[in-house]
C-alpha cells in the first residue's frame, strides 16, 4: 500500500466508523453487526500503526465512542470511563497475556473473568452510603446525570448500610433490559400496533435517557455491577467484588478468578453456550488483572486499560436453506413475513423459522427462495435472518414476490405512509384480526377473563358464537356446552369469568377495546383525564392533544376510532352488557382555588415532596398538571436534576420557572 492509499483509507475508515458510532451512541441504532464494526476498527488501528502521520484528529481509536446530550446535566467523572480493547481470537488473547507478562516484569499475576453484559455502562456515586448520582459514560470524561432514572432500577440500592463503607465511593455497572422484559415489551408494542424495538441493548440505552422517569420505572431495567472504585482497602478486583456482594449490590455470580491464560480460555469455553441461558444478553467475557497495584503498573491507553481485554464471542450464526416464506396476520391487520428454513441445530435448539420483520427487510437483503441464509440468535426467542451466503446462490433461486393479498381472507393489502408493514384492510371480516381482538380484550391487563383461552376463542369463532368482544357477554350456557371439552361445571366457570369482568375499571376497558397505539399506560392517562367514554368519544383532535402523554399519533388514532360506526356500535353493546365506561377515581377533594386553574409541569426531584404529592396538592388547590412544556404553560416547577433542555425551552417560551419554595409561597398567597 502506498502512503497516499493509506492516507485515503485512514480517512475513509475514520469517517465510516464515526458514522456508525454516532448511530450507535446517539441514535441507539445499528446498521452493521458488532463484529463488522470491530473489524473496521481493527483495520484502522493497524493502518494507523503503520502510518501514524495520517491519524485524523477525530480518530475513533483515540477516544471513547459516546457523547453527552443536552437533555441532561453533564457531570465530570472522577475516574474516566473507558472502553475496552477487544478480540475475537484465542491467539490475540495469548498475545495479550504475553504483553501483560512483559509489562509486569516477570511478577506473578492472576486474572479475573466476568461476562460482558450487553447494556449501557453506569457510574453510581455513593456519599455516606447514599446513592447521590447515576451518570452515563458519555464521552468518557463527562457523562449525563440520569440519577432520577437510575433510582427507578430496583436492583440499584439507594442506601448502603454497612460499617466498612468509605465516605465516598463509586460503583460501575451495566444497566440492561432482561431478555424476558424485552420480549414482553415488544409483544405489548406489537399488540397496540407500535413497531417492535430492534434489540435490547439499544432499547436499554434509549430508556436510560428518557425524560419521564415514570415511564423508565415501568420499563423494568435491571443492573449488574462489576467494579468498586475509591475504596483504599481494596487491593484486588476480587475483594472489591466480594465487598459489593456483602453490601447487597447485584453482582452476577458468573465470575471466576483464573490463575493462567489457559484457565481463562477454559472459562471462555465453559460460557460460550451457557451464557445463552442467562436472563440477559452477553456478548463476551471481560478479562481483568486481579491485583489493583498491577493494574496501576500496566496503566491505560487513550481509550482503554492495558490491564483488561474483552473477548467477544462471534454471534451464533449458521447458514441454512430458505425453503419459503409464510405470512402472519396480527390483530391490527399488520402482515409479518416469516422465513421457513431447512431445520438446523443452532446454539442448543432446532431452528425452523426466523423472523424477517417486513417487506423492506426482504428487499434490503435481496432475499430469494432457495438462498442459503445466515441465521442468528439474538436477545429474542425467535432467531433472525442476518444475511445471505451469496457464494451458494444459483439460478434456481426464486425472486420473492411479496404477497399483495391477505393470506387469510384474500383482501388486497395496503401500506400506511411512513410505515414498513403491509396491512389487511378487512378489519371486521379477517379471522386472525377478529380472534386477535378478542384475545387482546380478554388478556390479564385488559378484561382479565382467565376462563377464556386461545383455543376456546378459536372454537367460539368457528361456531359463529363470537365475532366481537361484545358477543362474549351474550353467550348462554347451551352455547358454551357446544364447545369441545366443556361440561356443566366448566361452562359455568367460563360464564362466571366473563360476568366478573364487568367489574373491571374503566381504564382496563379502554385498553381492552383495542384502539391502536393505546397501550395500558395511555389508557390509564386517558381514563383519568376524560373521566368517561362519552367525553372521550366526542373529544376533538385538539382536545385529545391537550391530554397528558398524547401526541399526534395517538390523538389521530383515538379520534379516528370513535368516528367509525362499527366501533360506536360495539361500545354501545358493551355498555348495555354493563361494562365500566366511567372512571370511578374520585376527584381529589378541593381544598382551595388559590392556584386559579393555572397549569404546571413538574420536573426533577424535590426535597420536601415527591412528584405525586406535588401533583395532588396542585389538583386539590385548583391547578392543572401538564406533562410537556409549551407556550401556554403557566409554571415550570423545577426540582433538582431537571434536564437543561426543558429549562431552555421554558426560558425560550417565557414560561415562569419556580422552585419548591416559590410554589409554597404561591399556595399561601
Ligand atoms: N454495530 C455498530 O454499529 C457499533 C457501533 C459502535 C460500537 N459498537 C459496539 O460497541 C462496542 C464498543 O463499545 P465500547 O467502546 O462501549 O466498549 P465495549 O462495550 O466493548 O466495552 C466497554 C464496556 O463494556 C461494558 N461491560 C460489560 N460488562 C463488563 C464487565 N464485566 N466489566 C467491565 N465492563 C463491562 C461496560 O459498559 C464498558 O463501558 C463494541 O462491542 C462494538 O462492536 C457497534
Ligand atoms: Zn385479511
Amino acid at each position: 500500500m502506498t502512503a497516499e492509499e493509506a492516507r485515503l483509507a485512514i480517512q475513509e475508515l475514520t469517517g465510516r466508523i464515526n458514522y456508525h458510532n454516532d448511530l450507535y451512541y446517539q441514535k441507539n441504532k445499528t446498521e452493521i453487526s458488532d463484529y463488522e464494526f470491530d473489524q473496521l476498527l481493527e483495520k484502522l488501528i493497524n493502518l494507523e500503526k503503520q502510518f501514524p502521520e495520517f491519524i485524523q484528529p477525530d480518530s475513533p481509536t483515540q477516544r471513547v465512542g459516546g457523547t453527552i446530550t443536552k437533555e441532561f446535566i453533564s457531570v465530570q467523572h472522577r475516574y474516566p470511563m473507558l472502553s475496552l480493547g477487544n478480540t475475537y481470537s484465542e491467539e490475540d488473547l495469548i498475545e495479550f497475556d504475553r504483553r501483560i507478562a512483559k509489562g509486569l516484569d516477570g511478577e506473578k499475576y492472576e486474572y479475573f473473568c466476568e461476562l460482558k453484559f450487553d447494556g449501557v455502562s453506569m457510574s453510581l456515586i455513593y456519599e455516606k452510603g447514599v446513592l447521590v448520582r447515576g451518570v452515563t459514560r458519555g464521552d468518557g470524561v463527562r457523562g449525563d446525570d440520569v440519577t432520577t432514572n437510575v433510582k427507578t432500577i430496583r436492583n440499584v440500592p439507594l442506601v448502603i448500610k454497612a460499617k466498612d463503607i468509605p465516605e465516598i465511593f463509586e460503583v460501575r455497572g451495566e444497566v440492561f433490559l432482561p431478555k424476558e422484559v424485552f420480549t414482553k415489551l415488544n409483544k405489548e408494542r406489537e399488540d397496540v400496533g407500535e413497531e417492535r424495538y430492534a434489540n435490547a441493548r439499544n432499547t436499554a440505552a434509549g430508556t436510560v435517557k428518557m425524560q419521564d422517569s415514570g415511564e423508565v420505572a415501568r420499563r423494568k431495567l435491571d443492573c449488574y455491577v462489576y467494579s468498586l472504585l475509591g475504596d483504599p482497602d481494596v487491593h484486588t478486583h476480587e475483594s472489591g467484588i466480594k465487598k459489593l456482594e456483602s453490601w447487597k449490590f447485584n453482582v452476577s455470580p458468573t465470575y471466576k478468578k483464573c490463575g493462567s491464560i489457559q484457565d481463562v480460555i477454559d472459562y471462555l469455553k465453559e460460557w460460550e453456550f451457557k451464557r445463552l441461558e442467562l436472563p440477559l444478553e452477553t456478548d463476551g467475557v471481560v478479562i481483568k488483572i486481579n491485583s489493583i497495584e498491577q493494574q496501576e503498573q500496566l496503566g491505560f491507553t487513550a481509550k482503554s486499560p492495558r490491564w483488561a481485554i474483552a473477548y467477544k464471542y462471534k454471534a451464533q450464526s449458521m447458514s441454512t436453506r430458505l425453503n419459503g416464506i409464510t405470512y402472519q396476520v396480527g390483530r391490527t391487520g399488520a402482515v409479518t413475513p416469516v422465513a421457513v428454513l431447512e431445520p438446523i441445530f443452532l446454539a442448543g435448539t432446532t431452528v425452523k423459522r426466523a423472523s424477517l420483520h417486513n417487506a423492506n427487510e426482504i428487499a434490503r437483503l435481496d432475499l430469494r427462495i432457495g438462498d442459503y441464509v445466515f441465521v442468528e440468535k439474538g436477545g429474542e426467542i425467535i432467531p433472525k435472518v442476518t444475511g445471505i451466503d451469496l457464494s451458494k446462490r444459483d439460478d434456481s433461486c426464486e425472486v420473492i414476490k411479496y404477497i399483495d393479498k391477505c393470506p387469510e381472507c384474500g383482501s388486497k393489502l395496503y401500506r400506511i405512509e411512513g410505515e414498513a408493514a403491509y396491512y389487511c384492510p378487512n378489519v371486521t371480516g379477517c379471522p386472525p384480526q377478529i380472534k386477535g381482538r378478542i384475545e387482546h380484550f380478554i388478556q390479564r391487563k385488559a378484561m382479565d377473563i382467565e376462563s377464556l383461552g386461545e383455543r376456546t376463542i378459536d372454537q367460539l369463532y368457528s361456531l359463529g358464537l363470537a365475532k366481537t368482544p361484545a358477543d362474549l357477554y351474550d353467550l348462554k350456557k347451551e352455547d358454551v356446552l357446544r364447545l369441545e371439552g366443556f361440561k356443566d361445571k366448566s361452562a359455568k366457570n367460563l360464564l362466571d369469568g366473563i360476568a366478573a369482568s364487568k367489574e373491571r375499571p374503566f381504564e382496563s376497558v379502554l385498553f381492552a377495546i383495542g384502539i391502536r397505539y393505546v397501550g395500558k399506560t395511555v389508557a390509564e392517562k386517558l381514563a383519568r383525564y376524560f373521566k368517561n367514554i362519552d367525553i372521550l368519544a366526542k373529544a376533538s383532535y385538539e382536545e385529545l392533544m391537550n391530554a397528558p402523554e398524547v401526541g399526534e399519533k395517538i390523538a389521530k388514532s383515538v379520534f379516528d376510532f370513535f368516528q367509525k360506526p362499527e366501533n360506536q356500535f360495539e361500545i354501545q353493546r358493551l355498555k348495555q352488557a354493563g361494562l365500566n365506561f366511567q372512571s370511578d377515581e374520585k376527584e381529589p377533594e378541593k381544598e382551595s382555588d388559590v392556584l386559579g386553574n393555572k397549569s404546571f409541569v413538574i420536573s426533577g426531584t424535590f426535597e420536601k415532596y415527591d412528584r405525586d404529592q406535588l401533583k395532588d396538592i396542585i389538583l386539590k388547590n385548583g391547578g392543572r398538571v401538564l406533562s410537556a412544556v409549551s407556550g401556554k404553560l403557566d409554571y415550570l416547577l423545577a426540582g433538582d436534576n431537571m434536564g437543561p433542555s426543558k429549562r431552555e425551552k421554558a426560558e425560550k417560551l417565557g414560561v415562569t420557572i419556580i422552585t419548591e419554595n416559590d410554589f409554597e409561597k404561591l399556595l399561601n398567597s
